[in-house]
């Protein structure tokens, strides 16, 4: 037996919910390019869960039972009050919460398809609102309830802040859901679906994979990208910032990718929004100095931005505190771990691959006062 490091190149699975060939990402067989152009963030939930557009009746359904599950239970909001409110990452309170929504869903452990469904929608509809209540109470706010006429990216953003958003921002956060929402086998949908194939609950498979999201060579990556530009600063350190840090061969957060090879197809769209909304907000240096880093990685090595590089300035004009940037990816990529899952469901078998030994072999057993 051979071992295939980080099982690069391995295929574990077959699914019908997203695929990558040749640099091309599409879900359930339509196009990325067209679907951010076009699609709200709620079509394509429905499209990542039936694998087809929804018809307008559908569509309006799925709306509905959105809205009317959005809501998160008080004893959630009660608990996240008991945290060390300034020292929990965002990360680490939505893992917890959501393992804290499946004590108080009767259904937890009922593993009907028509139940895991429900389930679905109801994680789908109350991620957002935890990860905005939680935002809002770290600041000594209370959360704010969503509103049943609003659109999820509405909502989002006027959970988070309290005020309407305006067109730009709603229409640039619906396309950063619709960006992020499912990936084919990346490393927190294979969390998920290694979790569930052991017949676990959809609660265990989404908290799973909200702590594989958010290392940072994964989901964190977005926010780390932050914090590199804000060291950078200003546009003319980042050459001397960049070179030094390749020089020591340290990683640049938001380039490279396991599967893309000549680049990531949702980055252009994030770096157009960033080009837009940093010009909007007064602040275009943030995607200069960006443009200023793709420029320096791109010419010394193979490694094209992926779709977190251009996310982070994107959130950061939309006035998005920095560590609520995975968050939000988790917002939109629990679209993508419940399809998975009620894949996975649908066709289980355990998930359980070997491991090729390389530790010592025929140990004698030594009693422990006879041991150096
Ligand atoms: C949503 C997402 O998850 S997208 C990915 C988000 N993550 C990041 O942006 C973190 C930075 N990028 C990386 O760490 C990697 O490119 C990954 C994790 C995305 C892919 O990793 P892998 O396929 O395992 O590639 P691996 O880490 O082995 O890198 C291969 C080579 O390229 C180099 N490399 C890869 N990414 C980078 C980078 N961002 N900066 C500098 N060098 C890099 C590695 O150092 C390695 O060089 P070596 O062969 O000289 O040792
Ligand atoms: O597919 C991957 O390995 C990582 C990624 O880009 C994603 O999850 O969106």
């Amino acid at each position: 037996m051979t071992a295939t490091r980080g099982l690069e190149g391995i295929v574990a699975t077959t699914s019908s919910v997203s695929s990558i060939i040749d640099d091309t990402l599409t879900y359930a067989g339509y196009n990325i390019d067209d679907l951010a152009e076009n699609a709200s963030f709620e079509e394509v939930v429905y499209l990542l869960w039936h694998r087809k557009l929804p018809n307008t009746d559908q569509l309006n359904e799925i709306k509905k039972q959105l809205a009317e599950n959005a809501k998160i239970p008080q004893q959630v909001i009660d608990h996240f009050r008991t945290y060390p409110i300034n020292s929990v990452h965002p990360m680490a309170a939505l893992r917890t919460a959501v393992s804290l929504l499946g004590l108080f869903d009767e259904e937890a452990d009922v593993m009907d398809t028509e139940a895991n469904y429900r389930k679905a929608i109801r994680l789908q509809a109350q991620l957002p609102i935890v990860v905005t209540s939680f935002a809002r109470i770290r600041k000594g706010l209370e959360p704010i309830e969503p509103r049943t006429d609003l659109t999820m990216a509405a909502n989002f953003l006027y959970t988070l802040s309290g005020q309407e958003p305006d067109e730009v921002a709603i229409e640039a956060f619906n396309k950063a859901l619709v960006l992020h929402a499912d990936h084919e086998l990346n490393a927190s949908t294979f969390t998920a679906r290694v979790c569930v194939a052991t017949l676990s609950d959809v609660y265990s498979g989404v908290t799973a994979a909200i702590g594989a999201l958010k290392g940072p060579l994964h989901g964190g990556a977005n926010e780390a990208v932050m914090k590199m530009l804000a060291e950078i600063g200003e546009v003319e350190n980042a050459e001397s910032y960049i070179n030094e840090k390749l020089a020591n061969k340290e990683k640049i957060m938001g380039f490279g990718h396991r599967v893309y090879r000549q680049g990531d197809p949702r980055a252009k769209h994030l770096r157009a929004m960033s080009e837009k909304l940093t010009k909007l907000t007064g602040e275009p240096k943030w995607y200069e100095m960006s443009m200023k880093v793709e420029e320096l990685v791109t010419s010394q090595k193979p490694l094209p931005p992926n779709v977190d590089f251009y996310s982070a300035s994107v959130y950061h004009s939309l006035g998005i505190d920095h560590d609520l940037f995975t968050p939000i990816f988790a917002v939109s990529r629990v679209s993508g771990w419940l399809a998975h899952i009620l894949e996975q469901y649908d066709n289980n078998r355990l998930i359980r691959p070997r491991a090729d030994y390389v530790g010592p072999d025929k140990q004698v057993y030594v009693p422990v006062d006879q041991r150096s």
